[in-house]
């Protein structure tokens, strides 16, 4: 008897169930019409003076057995869907795969970046003579990495670290490309330097500190010049991707992400490499995706291992640091490799399964 019973007043909560979706579809179908006025008229769509009328006005006839504090809840849960309805659907960004469907592959030289080959970069944190970026030039041409980096505008946590050589040694640095064949990577810091900066660079390089700095990154967004972004030291996937659409919608495509460790309590590490980032962004933006193992780790010895996962994980390439002479390097010292490390770790990383190599370097 009483198993009839509650089989009976399931069957009409059922019915009440439908009735409730059916008022609540018709009510939605109202409130979009509603939205659409208010749209034309240039009203804005939440009112919330309406809402609470609406709510004191149902608290008022409210007989129970329901409390007041449950009707409220479930009307402005009702009202905010609504809203949902009223507002026009978000345009994917850019940047999304949604957008394109494709991977973005730069061309610079007779390298791809984000194509079917990993990429490597290296050089070291800061240009410092001609001598020094000459050395590291003819090490990575011997290793077979195409691409140089090195920086001329450092932003130090001091002012009275060494701030870089300026427009001198993006011209050095681009002095040891050419005689190697190498194209060049390096930081700008300032829109007004973006221009004379491209004369020497060929990927131009927006850091950590300034990923959300958005004059700058409009600026490098009017310039048909590849951009490397890289993640902000605190920057969710969300800012980070946000900040490369800056870029990308004033009509620069050629951009890519670089993931370069993010700020928590271990110090075991400079920062930590957050390599679920790797295949998120891939999954969600089109853009190549590189991991600098260098800023990330801070750590010589786990540089190799930390590549090969980043490749693992779908990087595109791998950003590292060297120095003919790491202990007196003028930024950096620590973390950077001298040539025989670097030598070590360019085999090693090549020789890994991970590594995806089309053709053998000429
Ligand atoms: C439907 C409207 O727009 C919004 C949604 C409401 C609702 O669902 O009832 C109420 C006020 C607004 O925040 C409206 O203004 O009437």
């Amino acid at each position: 008897m009483n198993n009839q019973t509650l089989q009976q007043l399931r069957s009409r909560m059922d019915d009440l169930n439908i009735k409730l979706l059916d008022l609540l579809s018709e009510r939605a179908a109202i409130g979009r019409q509603i939205g659409e006025i208010k749209q034309s008229e240039g009203l804005p769509l939440h009112d919330p003076a309406r809402e609470n009328e609406m709510l004191d006005r149902l608290a008022a006839r409210n007989a129970g057995p329901l409390e007041e504090k449950a009707i409220r809840h479930l009307f402005q849960e009702i009202f905010k869907a609504t809203l949902e309805v009223q507002q026009p659907k978000k345009k994917p960004l850019l940047v999304s795969r949604k957008s394109k469907r494709e991977d973005t592959v730069i061309r610079i030289g007779n390298t791809e970046i984000g194509g079917a080959d990993s990429v490597l970069v290296a050089g070291p944190c800061s240009v410092e003579s001609l001598e020094q970026v000459m050395e590291v030039a003819a090490a990575l041409k011997k290793a077979g990495v195409p691409v140089i980096r090195g920086g001329a505008f450092k932003p130090r946590t001091s002012p009275y670290d060494f701030q870089g050589l300026g427009f001198e040694g993006l011209k050095l640095l681009k002095e040891a490309a050419d005689e190697y064949g190498l194209q060049t990577i390096s930081e700008i810091v300032t829109p007004a330097h973006l221009e004379e900066a491209a004369k020497y660079v060929d990927i131009i390089q927006i850091g950590a500190r300034n990923m959300q700095n958005f004059e700058l990154l409009k600026a490098a967004g009017d310039m048909r010049k590849p951009v490397l972004l890289k993640r902000g030291l605190a920057a969710t996937m969300d800012e980070f991707l946000h900040a490369a659409e800056y870029i990308v919608s004033r009509g620069n495509s050629q951009v890519m992400l670089i993931e370069r460790g993010i700020r928590t309590y271990e110090k075991w590490t400079r920062n930590t490499l957050d390599i679920s980032a790797v295949p998120l962004l891939k999954q969600m933006s089109h853009l190549p995706v590189l991991v600098d193992v260098s800023h990330s780790t801070g750590r010589k010895e786990i540089m190799a291992p930390c590549a090969k996962a980043a490749l693992a994980a779908g990087a595109d390439g791998i950003m590292v640091e060297v120095h003919p002479n790491p202990a007196a390097a003028l930024s950096d010292a620590d973390q950077q490799l001298n040539l025989g490390e670097f030598a070590e770790f360019i085999r090693e990383v090549k020789s890994s399964g991970v590594y995806r190599q089309s053709a053998p370097t000429v």
